[in-house]
């Protein structure tokens, strides 16, 4: 098995299924499930948003490669859902390529939208838009990343699957 003894990386957008996807895989492999955004949280003692307005993302992003880091150092097999930033900064996805597994959670910017939706008061960026303009608003802040995804050893397309498929399709390719 291509993740024997080895941490597994969920990375993609935000919406792309990587918590949903993760804690099923876990589960299905019978090894903890770590969010790396309740890392930090637990580190910081207090919400990401509260981070990001106070300290700023620079800070942010130091903070997400430090537990990063001790999250790899720890070499055990687990299923580790990055933040959708996660592999896009320092040498974070070189590092979860060396030392683990990546698979990206390949998803249309429609079916992100979708996922997304406006109203949902988790993601004030988007509360109020119409589907269409959260579309639009994805694809301006986020198209940068797709090379960073796209490095991923294992990249499985998300559309029109249940997250249930999603994670049997990525255990059979581990
Ligand atoms: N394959 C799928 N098909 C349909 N809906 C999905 C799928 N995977 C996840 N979802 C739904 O999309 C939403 C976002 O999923 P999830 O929170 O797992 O994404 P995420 O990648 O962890 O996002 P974030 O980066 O914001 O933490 C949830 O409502 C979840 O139920
Ligand atoms: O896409 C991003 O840059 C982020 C996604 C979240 O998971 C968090 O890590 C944070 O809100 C930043
Ligand atoms: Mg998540």
């Amino acid at each position: 098995m291509l993740a024997d003894g080895k941490p597994i990386f969920l990375i993609g957008l935000p919406g792309s299924g990587k918590t949903t996807v993760g804690k099923l895989l876990s589960t299905q492999l019978g090894i903890p499930f770590i969010d790396l955004d309740d890392i930090i949280v637990q580190r910081e003692g207090r919400a990401i948003s509260e981070v990001f307005e106070k300290e700023g993302e620079d800070y942010f992003r130091k903070v997400e490669a430090a537990c990063l880091a001790s999250l790899i150092e720890s070499k055990d097999s687990k299923v580790v859902a990055t933040g959708g930033g996660t592999p896009c900064f320092f040498d974070n996805l070189e590092k979860m390529n060396r030392d683990g597994v990546t698979c990206y959670l390949e998803t249309s910017w429609k079916e992100l939208a979708a996922r997304v939706a406006p109203g949902e008061s988790i993601r004030p960026l988007f509360k109020g838009l119409a589907g269409s303009e959260v579309m639009t608003q994805l694809q301006e802040r986020f198209s940068w990343r797709l090379p960073f995804y796209q490095k991923a050893q294992i990249i499985i397309s998300t559309e029109n699957k249940l997250a249930s498929d999603v994670a049997t399709e990525l255990l059979a390719r581990l």
